[in-house]
């Protein structure tokens, strides 16, 4: 058996045009600001991908971006002035931060109506007592991985390997809220390999490549890869074996081209979210 690949790209554009189509019936454009402190190079790409992105769905968009010694009082003199911008709806403030700003703070200070990221304790706590409100991306966007598959996970067995704020808490909260049995496996656990042989859905959610090996997937379950590794080659890989595992998976999502371009599309869906909620359209 070969699994079906879940095309992360196809999938977003579909979601992509609805957004841009949504978009367009707002009186006004939903706007984004994109807040970049320092030089790493991936979040750079990362960052202008995120403005693209926003251009091609119709999303007014803004970047700042700030030299590596910026100060913590002056980026949260920005946020304050963005939090009151009529004309922006989301703030995103790219991770990791310098060491001398504190990414709690940045995060407390974005107000909770425009945190597209989802990182704020409001939108965890909505999440976690399961009230509507603004969701992690890449967790968003890997549910909407799991629904393209058309399996129900009603009475499924999840299996979450990870526990970040961002990827594998909300994970494991969003499967649960989808009436899945969630396990969520991280570095301590005894037998990672014991957890991930009973799932029917798997997502991985780590950091180091080929956590997720053949041997270890049920035959038929759904993969989702959330890694962003680097091979010995300097291609970027995710956390599952890919050649082996799929041919045992029933589906899997490929890296790059699955978890990646959706974690952007659902910062765009959030967006306009919070931009129908700013012009009075109940969502
Ligand atoms: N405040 C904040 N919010 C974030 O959502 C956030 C962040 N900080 N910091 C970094 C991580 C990482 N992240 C990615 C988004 C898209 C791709 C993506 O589009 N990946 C492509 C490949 C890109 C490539 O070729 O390098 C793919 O998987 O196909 C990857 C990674 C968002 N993050
Ligand atoms: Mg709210």
């Amino acid at each position: 058996m070969t699994a079906q690949l879940i095309d992360g790209i196809a999938l977003s554009k579909t979601l992509r045009a609805d957004v841009a189509a949504r978009a367009a019936a707002l009186p006004r454009r939903p706007g984004l600001a994109v807040i970049l402190v320092g030089e790493d190079p991936a979040s750079a790409v990362y960052v202008r991908n995120k403005v693209k992105a926003c251009a091609e769905s119709g999303l007014h968009s803004v970047f700042e971006k700030y030299d590596a010694d910026f100060a913590e009082a002056a980026l949260l003199a920005r946020i304050a002035a963005l939090n009151t911008d009529p004309a922006i709806d989301g703030i995103l403030v790219q991770m990791p931060l310098p060491r001398h700003i504190d990414a709690q703070k940045v995060i407390a200070a974005i107000s909770p109506d425009k945190d597209v990221d989802g990182f704020s304790v409001q939108s965890a706590g909505e999440l976690a007592s399961g009230l509507p409100g603004l969701r992690p991306c890449t967790p968003f966007g890997c549910m909407k991985l799991i629904e393209s598959t058309g399996q129900n996970l009603k009475g499924k067995h999840a299996v979450v390997i990870g526990r970040s704020n961002t990827v594998g808490k909300p994970m494991a909260l969003l499967l649960l809220q989808a009436n899945a049995t969630v396990t969520v496996c991280h570095s301590a656990t005894a037998d990672l390999a014991g957890h991930v042989r009973q799932a029917d859905v798997v997502v991985a959610a780590v950091g180091r490549r080929n956590t997720v090996t053949a041997e270890m997937v049920k035959p038929g379950a759904i993969v989702i890869d959330v890694g962003m590794n680097r091979n010995d080659e300097g291609k970027l890989c995710g956390d599952v074996d890919f050649a082996g595992v799929r041919e045992v998976a029933g589906w899997i999502t490929p890296v790059p081209g699955g978890v990646g371009p959706m974690t952007i599309t659902m910062l765009l869906v959030n967006t306009l979210q919070a931009a129908e909620k700013a012009q009075g359209l109940a969502r």
